[in-house]
């Protein structure tokens, strides 16, 4: 006998968390959390450590709904090749879970919440630069640019460095240095990032027909590159200490130290291009590196931490006159 559903019923709870989850995976959450991070540095160094709670709670919910329709909208239209590759069969559109006109609905849904909610509490050019990011993501990235260029990722990956400047314009109203700086660094380091990962996965992406760099190219030569968008990226981090005098000695620490461990791990896949561990322990690292390369910024932007080193170096000053008398 057929069971009749109420809503008291077990399995109507269970198919409903079923249908959340798989909504849920179209978003690529852990992919959503660390663009939030850089949204967020974006935002403490603008505001010099001192954010409006409201601003920043509706400022990473707003980019956090923008880039999961992003995400979305990149499942539906990537559903068949996602439906060959191994990493990638399991996604709620190629495994049947979720509708290609349903996933659209619900990212189209998304797009509408965070412009409104950006450009009510935060401002229009913050929530327009989030909207900038789906169209950039969307058009030039995933339709243009990654089934066709071997450079798909350096031109594309400027999407990825979108939200930053999101968190910047909410808090000022405008973009400065400061937030192209935040930009720049995310553009360069997304070329390691990617072609990390990418020199695991070649094959696949020589399945289905995506000219990655390690595809077209091969490890020796995506390598090369990674190692020089390193080079050029650990110098960009400091042009936040100098010139432009945005941040102080935690930061300065924190991306020298983060920096040597990335240029090791570059150097040594340099060395060995055909070395799969390698190439997986950079793009585990890459993670990690901006994760606390963020960390770092917020820590620094408080005013406790500014206060703290502005007392050291005076105690440092004092002692060595002292000394010296
Ligand atoms: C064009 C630019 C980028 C490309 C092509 C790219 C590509 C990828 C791919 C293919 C994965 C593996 C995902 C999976 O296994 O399902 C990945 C993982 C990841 N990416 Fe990127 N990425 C880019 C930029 C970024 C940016 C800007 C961020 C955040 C600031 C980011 C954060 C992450 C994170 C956190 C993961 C790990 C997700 C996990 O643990 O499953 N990526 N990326
Ligand atoms: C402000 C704003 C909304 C910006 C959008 C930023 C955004 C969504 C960046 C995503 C970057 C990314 C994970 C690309 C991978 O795509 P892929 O198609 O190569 O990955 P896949 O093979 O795992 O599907």
């Amino acid at each position: 006998m057929q069971e009749v559903l109420t809503n008291n019923s077990p399995r109507l709870h269970e198919n409903f968390s079923q249908v959340a989850k798989s909504y849920y995976q179209l978003t690529k959450p852990r992919i959503i959390l660390l663009l939030l991070i850089t949204t967020s540095a974006g935002m403490w160094m603008a505001a010099k450590g001192e954010v409006e709670p409201l601003l920043l709670v509706s400022t990473i919910t707003g980019g956090a709904l923008a880039s999961a329709s992003a995400n979305t909208i990149n499942c539906v239209y990537d559903s068949d090749i996602d439906y060959i590759m191994e990493r990638t069969r399991w996604r709620p559109i190629p495994s049947g879970r979720v509708k290609k006109r349903d996933a659209l609905i619900f990212a189209i849904a998304l797009a509408t919440i965070s412009f409104t909610l950006l450009t009510v509490v935060a401002n229009l050019l913050a929530a327009l630069l989030a909207m900038s990011g789906i169209v950039f993501y969307v058009l030039i990235y995933t339709h243009w640019l990654k089934r066709h260029s071997v450079q798909n990722i350096v031109i594309g990956g400027a999407a990825g460095a979108i939200p930053p400047l999101v968190g910047w314009a909410a808090v000022t109203g405008d973009l400065s240095w400061g937030a192209w700086m935040l930009f720049g660094i995310i553009f360069l380091w997304t070329p390691p990032h990617f072609w990390a990962l990418a020199m695991m996965i070649r094959d696949e992406y020589e399945g289905v027909g995506v000219p990655m760099l390690p595809v077209i190219e091969g490890d020796e030569e995506t390598a090369r590159q990674i190692w020089i968008y390193t080079l050029l990226m650990l110098p960009a981090t400091l042009l936040l200490v100098y010139p432009l005098n945005l941040a102080g000695g935690v930061y300065t620490g924190t991306a020298i130290f983060l920096g040597a461990i990335f240029a090791q791990k570059a150097w040594l896949l340099l060395q060995t291009p055909e070395d799969k561990n390698l190439a997986r322990s950079l793009f585990k690292y890459s993670i990690l590196y901006l994760m606390l390369l963020c960390a770092g910024i917020v820590v620094d932007s408080l005013p406790a931490t500014h206060n703290f080193t502005t007392a050291v170096v005076h105690n440092v000053h004092t002692f060595i006159s002292a000394v010296l008398m």
